[in-house]
């Protein structure tokens, strides 16, 4: 059990996380090294294109992973609420509880049991197979509540389904119903229902809203901002679509071949993203806010993580890579954010902002240019 002092906005700090699928052809090198603070009520945005090692992250923290994932380092501390409870040591009073984390990635059997659903819960990509489909969208909050409060008597649970209904917008009457009688937008909410049933401190939800139409992504994301607003849960949202993220995350991360690249406020990510890799991400959908830019597609696609290159991995496809690049593993070196709430986190691992190697960190500028040209000679070896 770690020890803490102090900050008690803090919910969750993972540390050096590694973790590794051993597969038959070769170790994949899924999440490297990462570390990122959550404060609680915080909507953190983890994005990044397909394999670049988000769900691996999430699941890690959440416990959830299974073998043939190996996490062969760092620590995810989480600052419980009940941490009494968690840590099995009565603790005097609610301040000293709530600086006890509890380390998950070496918690037992039992604190997990406790962990999941009360503190933290997960809603997965596909809502069908999320959802039981024997069972009415009622009998499924029930079952939880049944196994996790098992002193609450019938009324009570079944008050506690019209409440979790209603919070996120689904008729009383449609607790009778099952999963296939819902459309896709009323299963995803019912999930959040069930991830809500009892009032986790976390939430990660792992796109959430891709199998969705555009019109339905837009009121379960507005769902969630007031829900989070109402209940005040912390939320690690993953997608590979940076332009929602825009719109509902406090903080981003932007993820490539496992490991965090760039990490700041949704606003700095989205008039100023610093690291190659995140302009091109940012650029690569259309946003219906921010600055207006140029769609550009990055070249290449992300590395085989059994062989990540050598230093940066995004350096293979970077419109910017210089000499240092292939050499060093650039760290996340805090940038001056242009938000104040993020100064402390905002951060940047690309060698083009380390004074070792430039004076100047380029501008955006810069770095547009770099993918019209980059574009323009792609457009060319195509031609000829
Ligand atoms: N069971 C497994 N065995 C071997 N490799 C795996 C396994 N599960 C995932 N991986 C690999 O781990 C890497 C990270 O996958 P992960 O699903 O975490 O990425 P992601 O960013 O969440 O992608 P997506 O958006 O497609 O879910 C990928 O290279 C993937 O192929």
């Amino acid at each position: 059990m770690a020890h803490d002092t102090g900050d008690t906005t803090k919910l969750l700090d993972v540390q050096h996380l590694c973790v590794d699928y051993e597969a038959e052809n070769g170790t994949v090198h899924a999440v490297n090294d990462v570390s990122f603070t959550l404060r609680r009520g915080e909507i953190l945005g983890l994005a990044g294109e397909s394999g670049s090692g988000k769900s691996t992250l999430a699941y890690a923290i959440a416990r959830l992973l299974r073998p043939p994932a190996i996490i062969t380092q760092g620590k995810a501390l989480y600052y419980s609420r009940s941490a009494t409870e968690l840590a099995g040591t009565p603790q005097k009073n609610q301040q000293q509880s709530t600086t006890m984390p509890l380390d998950v990635l070496h918690a037992s059997a039992k604190q997990l049991q406790q962990l999941r659903w009360n503190e933290i819960s997960v809603v997965f990509q596909s809502a069908m197979n999320a959802l039981n489909p024997v069972l009415t969208i009622g009998d499924q909050i029930i079952d939880v509540l049944h196994t996790h409060r098992p002193a609450m008597d019938k009324r009570a649970r079944r008050q506690r389904v019209n409440e979790l209904l209603d919070l996120v917008g689904i008729s009383a009457d449609r607790q009778y119903s099952y999963p296939h009688e819902l459309s896709g937008g009323m299963r995803q909410r019912a999930i959040i229902a069930i991830a809500l049933a009892l009032n986790p401190e976390l939430i990660i939800l792992d796109e959430p809203t891709t199998a969705l139409d555009v019109v339905v992504q837009r009121e379960i994301l507005t769902e969630i901002l007031h829900l989070r607003t109402q209940l005040n849960f912390a939320v690690i949202f993953i997608t590979h679509d940076l332009s929602l993220l825009l719109e509902v995350a406090d903080s981003i991360s932007i993820m490539y071949a496992g490991r965090i690249v760039e990490t700041g406020s949704r606003r700095d990510i989205y008039r100023h993203p610093r690291h190659p890799y995140s302009y091109g991400l940012l650029n690569a959908f259309p946003s219906l806010i921010g600055p207006k830019r140029k769609m550009y597609s990055i070249p290449g696609s992300p590395p085989d993580l059994r062989n990540i290159p050598s230093g940066c991995a995004f350096r293979t496809r970077c419109p910017l890579a210089f000499t240092a690049c292939p050499q060093h593993i650039p760290a996340l070196r805090p940038y001056q954010a242009e938000e104040k709430e993020t100064q402390e986190t905002a951060a940047v691992a690309c060698h083009l902002y380390d004074p070792a190697y430039r004076e100047q960190a380029p501008d955006i500028k810069e770095i547009e240019q770099a993918y019209e040209t980059l574009t323009e000679k792609q457009r060319q070896r195509r031609r000829s």
